[in-house]
């Protein structure tokens, strides 16, 4: 069996992305905001604030063999992952930097931003010379900037050497299609919640994805045993784990892999660091992987309400027969 640990990013210079990314958000991010959702000048308060718990998580990753980082604005984690990064002496080179666009953060002044400046400070914040990937983390424009403008500031990003590829998250097909007419460095990435209870995050968005060479990052991988408990997958985990040796997030995670996508997942356990590595050391059964995905699709969660993308949610249950 080829054991394949990276992906060659479409539409970039042959950027190669380590398959399993450790996440500073959910857990890590309300944290540290203690659950409040912050935006504009507030995050401003946050983002120098380093969190020890999780610098020290992270250099446990890094030291474990994670080596592909995911960050954004809105986490307020940049500092905290600079800080790990220089605390463990890893090189720069053999890492994978992953940063967010949020359009409701505001800079010291005040003024809501655009994509350039966001970076410009992640660069600050995290001590890097570059990122490796910088995503819109949502459809959301501010008042000063149209779907356009903001995607122009991140060719200039990567024009400029302080980016290697560029790409969305939550993004729907529609708002792809907006970006393809106008954009000369095409997005390489859709970063979006994916776990077999959310095959589709939003119609059509895994097609679109395949057909235009978009390369599909998961998040919320393990949504059916951490926040969808209780679903019609819990025994089929159960025996697949029993079955192969594994751990039921470790069958999870490997079913997200076999579909050629990225996971971004995140713990505080170092037990579950070795785990999450080990899922490149065996495969599922096409057999197996087909039921995970017949029974999966009999329910539907979606774990993370993002806007516009509950919108959808009519219209995915009806696909799968569920309404
Ligand atoms: N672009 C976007 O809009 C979004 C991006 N993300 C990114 O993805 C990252 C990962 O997302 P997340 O949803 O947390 O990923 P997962 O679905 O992989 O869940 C990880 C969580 O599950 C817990 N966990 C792991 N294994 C088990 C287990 N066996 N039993 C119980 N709990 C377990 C972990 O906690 P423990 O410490 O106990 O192991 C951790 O809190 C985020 O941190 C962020 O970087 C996430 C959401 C939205
Ligand atoms: O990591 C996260 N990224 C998010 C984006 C929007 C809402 C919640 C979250 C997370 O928990």
């Amino acid at each position: 069996m080829t054991i394949q640990t990276t992906i060659t990013i479409p539409n970039s210079n042959n950027v190669q992305i380590p398959i399993i990314g450790f996440g500073s958000g959910t857990k890590w991010q309300w944290k540290k905001k203690q659950g409040e959702r912050v935006y504009g000048q507030e995050l401003n308060k946050f983002k120098e604030i380093v969190d020890e718990d999780l610098v020290e998580a992270t250099i446990t990753a890094l030291k474990h063999g994670i080596v592909h980082l995911d960050t954004a604005e809105i986490y307020t984690t940049r500092k905290d992952i600079g800080e790990a990064i220089k605390r463990s002496g890893i090189s720069r080179e053999t890492l994978f930097i992953t940063d967010k666009y949020f359009s409701r953060a505001a800079g010291s002044d005040g003024k809501l931003r655009g994509p350039y400046e966001s970076a410009k400070e992640a660069l600050e914040l995290t001590g890097l010379k570059y990122l490796d990937l910088f995503l819109l983390h949502g459809e959301d424009q501010n008042e000063n900037y149209t779907v356009e403008s903001s995607w122009k500031e991140l060719e200039r990003l990567v024009d400029e050497g302080l980016v290697r590829a560029i790409g969305v998250s939550n993004h729907t097909v529609k708002r792809l299609q907006e970006i393809a007419k106008i954009a000369r460095i095409k997005p390489s990435v859709n970063q979006i919640e994916f776990h077999p209870y959310l095959q589709n995050q939003s119609t059509g968005i895994i097609e679109y994805a395949e057909k235009n060479d978009i390369l599909i990052e998961a998040y919320g991988p393990l949504t059916p045993i951490v926040r969808a408990k209780g679903g019609p997958l819990d025994s089929v985990l159960d025996s697949l784990a029993e079955k192969y040796g594994k751990t039921t997030s470790q069958i999870l995670l490997k079913w997200v892999h076999k579909h050629g996508f990225v996971t971004v997942t995140t713990t505080s356990n170092e037990k579950r660091l070795d785990e999450i590595l080990d899922v490149v050391n065996f495969d599922l059964d096409d057999a197996d992987f087909e039921t995970i995905t017949k029974v999966g699709n009999s329910h539907f969660f979606r774990a993370f309400p993002i806007p516009p993308l509950p919108d959808y949610d009519e219209e995915l249950k009806r696909e799968r027969g569920l309404i």
